[in-house]
């Protein structure tokens, strides 16, 4: 870790190479105190070899500076324990020699003399009193040693000023300078770039200013402008961050380094310590050896005085003698005392070999600490140049981007003058509009309130207008209606109102295969209303109205009798026969089949069409009833009881009106209504006989549409009524042969067919009697019979040549019927219908819509697959069997 830091720049080195070189060339007086006990030198030198062998490189473990500082502690731990050594042997070595004073003056008066020795120890020197120690001179000795401590101490501390001098003159390092410098360049350089960036949002903020218009073409540009300036800064500011960590990384470097300095001149400066000590030691111990050794040698010398002195007493006295012993004893004290510091030589000598050994290691470790240093150094120096490579690149390369961005951003905010100036004719011309339509705005209500005033009056003006035209062309419409059906009544009444059709039966795939299969009709292909008929090798001509191919469907059959049916929307009475014999096709024509529908269902829906259309002026009530008479009986196919006879009454209110007690009426409002009314009514018919299609040809069947109509408007009222009749087979009862009940259903029918032949004739005759009580059909019809009444009589004829002489009687009935002229007006017309006429087949409304067929439930015309030529399974050929067992003669049509 310590290696792959940066070294810092040594200048300072040679300085603390000096230091430890004036360290270690102290003056050597200034160890003398501690060279004055030799007894504590070995003590003293004797660091804690922890203190040194624990002690790990620098280079090896920054931990190192509690060891330093444990070594310090140590040393002058030491340093105290050898000042109280020195001070508590001074104070001993005193004593002694005050001891040594008192005997040689008390008892042999021989002084002990105190020499002085060159390093101002003394050394006791027995005989002669000039040897011997006096207080001044001890007094003397222990002032110089203190005044050598003092200037020892003195010259401590100016090292210690030294070095802490020098350490200040370190602190201001090139390293540091440099880092100085470089947070200055970077504070000049965020300062810089924090003005620019300023100036170009002020001038941005003015750019957007003078283009507030929101409409401006160019505000686009400015805001990709200012969004590509906020990205800039973006950058700028991600820049600052990375500066700043750089920044941070060099400061915390900065600090290491410091760290690392400040280790390095406590452990130098424990090192000169170390050293200056030792060195001290080993001066004191040099001083030490050779007084102990100058000591010795006068010791040594001593013996030969001693005895001449004891001779010399032991002749004077036995006191001398005693003395003498006394000075021998003394003498041997001295000899154990000699050989004690001897012996304390030997000691100290030992002390001086290990010390000097101690010093050599610690000589070899502080070149090893040196040698670390100068690496560390090296090491901190490469470090530092790369930072300041690397911080002079970084900061290079931030400059180029900067300078790059500042001259993008001077491009766009040039472009952004020039949109500004070509933006400021359109702001200016915006600027006019903006204020006319203002002033637009303003005035737009009034102007709208006036508008709407006028627009009002403008639409009350047509609304009355129009409403006037309305009505003159209302009042034109009803003039031309009324005109219109003037016409239609004069053409009726020059038509005459008995209308006459035919129509031919195909023949069936039956009747192809046999052998009278042979068609006995034609037709004009120029005219629609002649029939030829050839019989008996003359060709016959018959003239009616309108005559129907055996190929006209029932749609073409209808569209001729729709005018006819709404005819009595309008309050005429109509009345619709199917004429002709059994098989002819009467109530195919009138009913239809259910996949194919006839005249009545088809009228049905014509009304409800005709009356729903007049629906918002009109009001109308369509109710329906289906009667049959069968044997002059008549009876409600409609009611609960449908056996039950009904008879035909005068109207009790005066009016001169028939009407037949009992009779159902259901209003129908719907085609799902018509459907129902049908197949009740067929329910019912059924009901009342066994052979229902046997039964049908004996019967009439009649269904009667009554159509009331209110005109909410005009409050007129209209009375209509549609009579639907299918007559029983016209055969000539004197053919068939029939005997009881078959003869008088022939008998009933040939009198009812009769009877309506001769109403007809009256009508045309204009009789001033009318037989309609002749039978219950024409009393029952005489309403739809007489006055301005309508009435469409449908001869169906069967092609067949067995069937020729019937068909001939239906032609001329039927030719005769349409010469037929009834009276013209009627007291039961309303008011607008008494000065018009009603249309007829021949004034078709093209604008009638077509019924859509409804299949019956159930139908006579069910039996439409039989086939006539089947004597014994149709009805047709037993009545034809009937017809032949007859002989009242032929049913005369008198017309
Ligand atoms: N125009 C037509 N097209 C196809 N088939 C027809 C046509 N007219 C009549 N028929 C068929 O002829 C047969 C006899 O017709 P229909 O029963 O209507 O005669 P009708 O005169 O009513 O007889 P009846 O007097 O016995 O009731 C039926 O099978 C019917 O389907």
């Amino acid at each position: 870790m310590f290696g792959t830091r940066k070294t810092w720049d040594l200048g300072h080195a040679p300085c603390l190479q000096e230091l430890w070189k004036k360290d270690v060339s102290l003056d050597a007086t200034s160890v003398d105190f501690l060279m004055s006990d030799g007894e504590d030198d070995a003590s003293f030198l004797s660091l804690p070899s922890s203190a040194f062998s624990q002690r790990p490189s620098l280079s090896a473990n920054e931990t190192n500076a509690p060891s330093q500082k444990l070594l310090i502690q140590t040393l002058q731990d030491k340093v105290c324990e050898f000042e109280a050594r020195f001070r508590s042997e001074e104070v001993a070595r005193h004593l002694l020699l005050q001891q040594l004073q008192h005997g040689v003056h008390d008892k042999t008066g021989v002084q002990v003399l105190q020499q002085e020795q060159p390093s101002g120890v003394t050394v006791f020197q027995p005989g002669e009193p000039s040897h011997r120690l006096s207080c001044a001179e001890e007094e003397q000795l222990v002032t110089r040693l203190r005044t050598q401590v003092e200037e020892l101490e003195e010259k401590l501390l100016d090292q210690t000023q030294e070095v802490e001098r020098l350490r200040s003159e370190l602190g201001a390092t090139d390293l540091e300078k440099q880092l100085e410098l470089l947070v200055v360049e970077n504070e000049h350089l965020k300062q810089e770039l924090k003005s620019c960036r300023s100036s170009e949002l002020q001038k941005l903020d003015a750019a957007a200013e003078t283009c507030s218009c929101s409409h401006c073409p160019h505000s686009q540009d400015a805001d990709a402008l200012r969004r590509e300036v906020s990205r800039w800064e973006n950058q700028a500011r991600q820049r600052e961050r990375r500066l700043a960590e750089l920044e941070r990384e060099l400061l915390e470097k900065s600090s290491r380094v410091e760290a690392l300095q400040r280790q390095l001149d406590e452990a130098t400066r424990q090192l000169d310590e170390a050293r200056r000590r030792q060195t001290e030691a080993e001066q004191k111990l040099g001083l030490r050896l050779q007084e102990c050794e100058d000591e010795l040698a006068r010791q040594a010398a001593q013996p030969p005085r001693v005895k001449f002195v004891t001779q010399t007493v032991e002749v004077e006295s036995a006191d001398a003698q005693k003395a003498l012993a006394e000075a021998q004893v003394k003498n041997g004290a001295l000899q154990e005392q000699l050989s004690a510091q001897r012996q304390l030589l030997r000691e100290l000598e030992t002390q001086l070999h290990e010390s000097q050994r101690t010093c050599a290691q610690l000589r070899t470790q502080i070149l090893v600490y040196e040698g670390e240093m100068e690496r560390a150094q090296g090491q901190l120096e490469a470090e530092m140049q790369n930072l300041e490579e690397e911080k002079n690149r970084v900061i290079e390369e931030a400059f180029i981007r900067a300078e790059s961005e500042m001259k993008a951003v001077h491009e766009n905010l040039a472009g952004v003058r020039m949109n500004l100036l070509s933006l400021q004719p359109a702001l200016r011309t915006l600027t006019c509009d903006y204020n006319c339509l203002k002033r637009q705005v303003q005035d737009f209500p009034f102007m709208l309130d006036k508008a709407i005033t006028e627009a009002k009056q403008e639409i009350c003006q047509v609304i009355g207008e129009v409403s006037s035209a309305n009505q003159e062309l209302l009042r034109k419409y009803k003039r031309e209606m009324n005109l219109r059906k003037k016409c239609h009544n004069e053409l009726v009444r020059l038509k005459g109102n008995i209308r006459v059709f035919c129509r031919v039966r195909p023949v069936s795939q039956e009747e192809q295969d046999s052998a009278d299969a042979k068609t006995m009709l034609s037709f004009d292909s120029d005219d629609d209303a002649i029939l030829y008929l050839a019989n008996k090798g003359k060709i016959m001509t018959f003239e009616l109205d309108k005559v129907f191919a055996p190929q006209a469907t029932q749609e073409e059959v209808f569209q001729e009798v729709q005018s006819l049916i709404t005819s009595c929307i309008d309050g005429f009475n109509v009345c619709i026969f199917a004429y002709g014999q059994t098989g002819s096709g009467k109530t195919y024509t009138m009913e239809g089949v259910a996949e194919d529908p006839g005249i009545n269902q088809r009228a049905l829906r014509l009304l409800f069409s005709e009356v729903t259309e007049k629906a918002p002026d009109w009001d109308y009530k369509i109710s329906v009833s289906m009667v049959e008479i069968y044997n002059e009986t008549l009876r409600n196919l409609l009611g609960e009881n449908p056996t039950d006879k009904l008879d035909i009454k005068m109207n009790p209110d005066g009016s001169g009106q028939l009407y037949v007690p009992g009779l159902t009426e259901i209003t129908v409002q719907s085609p799902e209504d018509i459907n129902r009314v049908f197949e009740l009514g067929h329910m019912n018919r059924a009901t009342a006989c066994t052979n229902l299609n046997e039964h049908s040809s004996r019967s009439h069947a009649l269904l009667i549409i009554s159509v009331s109509g209110f005109n909410v408007t005009t409050g007129n009222r209209t009375q209509g009524k549609l009579n639907l009749v299918d007559l029983a087979g016209s055969e000539r009862i004197g053919k068939s042969g029939a005997e009881g009940s078959r003869l008088r259903e022939a008998q009933c029918i040939n009198k009812s067919l009769s009877a309506l032949g001769d109403v007809i004739n009256a009508l045309r005759s204009k009789h001033a009697h009318v037989p309609f009580r002749n039978s219950r059909l024409t009393y029952l019809l005489q309403d739809s019979l007489s006055g301005d009444s309508k009435t469409l009589m449908m001869v169906q004829v069967s092609p067949l040549p067995a069937n020729m002489s019937e068909s001939v009687c239906s032609l001329k009935f039927a030719q005769r019927v349409r010469s037929v002229e009834l009276s013209a007006s009627s007291s039961r017309r309303h008011e607008n219908s008494s000065t018009s006429s009603s249309p007829t087949h021949d004034s078709v409304e093209l604008d009638s819509p077509p019924v859509t067929p409804v299949p019956l439930p159930i139908s006579r015309a069910s039996s439409a697959g039989s086939t006539l030529s089947s004597a014994s399974r149709t009805p047709s050929s037993s009545r034809r069997r009937s017809q032949s067992q007859l002989s009242t003669g032929r049913l005369k049509l008198t017309a």
